[in-house]
């Protein structure tokens, strides 16, 4: 028993993703790509027609497991993502949510007055995501039998984002209108806030006690405010989610991106006590991250998707520059957003041959 337990800490000791998370400069740097599973991907594609709708895959272990493990057989990647939604969370507290064809999520009735924020059932979220935990518990579990060096990555939209598409119903646009409410009631919004910051901090403890090894935090939309809103609706939530993480799951890194925050990455940075690491989007230049951002924290970023649309040379020197501006901190590669659907699977088996190389 003993010895068994000295094993996996040593394995956990090993993957390269948890040391980079824990502030040693590996190199060459732990890789991986957000949206790393996904329509690229011909296996995907074929899972995706069997599951019928995007929430069925989402909320259907089996097959949730397969396709997050597809990347990481095929490329070789250090870490795993959970295949689900960040808008998993609003559907688990009762907002029905349906990926339509060529449209994109829609979230309908869409929550945008008191009788509709107390309708959200904060206490069931948890037990209705139970098939995405069980999806956790899956991948950890195969992980652990096939790819010992991998670490599995949990996740959750923040609060900003996910209230965005709440109060919207759909994405798509600016999200004008929850930004304009945020302005002209801030208690209400205030109120969605809150009970997101812990309805998410819940779901991630509980992605934590099934087996993921690190959690990530998605602001898709963060960069849309000013700083003073920013401060209020980015930072402080962000500091609440990962205080109440922190207290339960001190061992397991959380990783921010508060994606377009520009120079207010690094006033997050400093002020979300307890971060593992910082995601650097595709307009961040990765040179003014490694100042801007305390040494021992890691920068995780930034190529850009359409560079690895375009693949070969052009593809090279972006991901060159990238290495070179992080050579000696603690950094993992990845891309400044989420793969697209038109990228040619070779290419990523390139950037990776790329990355590996130092
Ligand atoms: C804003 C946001 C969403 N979802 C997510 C974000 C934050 C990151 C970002 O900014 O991209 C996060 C997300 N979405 C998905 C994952 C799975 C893990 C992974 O990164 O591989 C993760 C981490 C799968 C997905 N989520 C979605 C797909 C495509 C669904 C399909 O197969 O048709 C996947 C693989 C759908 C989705 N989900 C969302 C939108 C706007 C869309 C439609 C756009 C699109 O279709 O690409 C909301």
């Amino acid at each position: 028993m003993e010895s068994d337990r000295e094993a996996s800490r040593a394995a956990a000791r090993a993957k390269p993703l948890l040391r980079a998370l824990a502030g040693e400069a590996v190199w060459p740097p732990p890789l991986w790509l957000m949206r790393q599973a996904g329509r690229y991907l011909p296996e995907y594609r074929a899972v995706r027609a069997q599951a019928g709708d995007f929430v069925a895959l989402c909320t259907t272990p089996d097959l949730a497991a397969e396709v997050t493990l597809q990347p990481v057989r095929r490329f070789g990647m250090d870490a795993a993502i959970l295949f689900s939604d960040i808008l998993i969370l609003p559907w688990a507290m009762g907002q029905p949510l349906r990926f339509a064809e060529g449209e994109g999520p829609v979230l309908d009735p869409p929550v945008r007055d008191a009788a509709a924020l107390a309708a959200l059932d904060t206490r069931a979220a948890v037990a209705r995501a139970a098939p995405v935990l069980e999806t956790v518990r899956r991948v950890r579990a195969r992980l652990e039998a096939e790819a010992p060096g991998v670490a599995l990555i949990g996740f959750a939209g923040a609060p900003f984002t996910v209230a965005c598409y709440m109060v919207e119903g759909r994405g798509g646009g600016d999200f004008a209108r929850a930004r304009e409410l945020a302005y002209r009631d801030p208690a209400w919004f205030g109120r969605l806030i809150r009970l997101l910051a812990e309805a998410t901090a819940d779901y991630l403890i509980a992605q934590a006690e099934a087996g993921a090894e690190a959690l990530m935090l998605f602001d898709s939309w963060a960069g849309l405010l000013p700083p003073s809103q920013f401060r209020r609706w980015v930072i402080e939530p962000a500091a609440a989610v990962a205080r109440a993480v922190r207290r339960r799951h001190p061992e397991v890194p959380l990783i921010g991106f508060p994606r377009l925050a520009g120079p207010m990455l690094a006033e997050y940075a400093q002020r979300v006590a307890g971060l593992r690491a910082v995601g650097m989007d595709t307009a961040m230049d990765p040179r003014w991250a490694a100042q801007a951002v305390a040494a021992d924290l890691a920068l995780q970023g930034n190529l850009d998707p359409l560079a690895l649309v375009a693949g070969g040379a052009a593809m090279e020197a972006e991901a060159r520059a990238i290495l070179a501006a992080m050579r000696g901190r603690p950094f993992v590669f990845n891309l400044g957003h989420g793969v697209v659907p038109q990228t040619p699977p070779e290419h990523v088996a390139q950037l990776v041959r790329l990355v590996r190389a130092g």
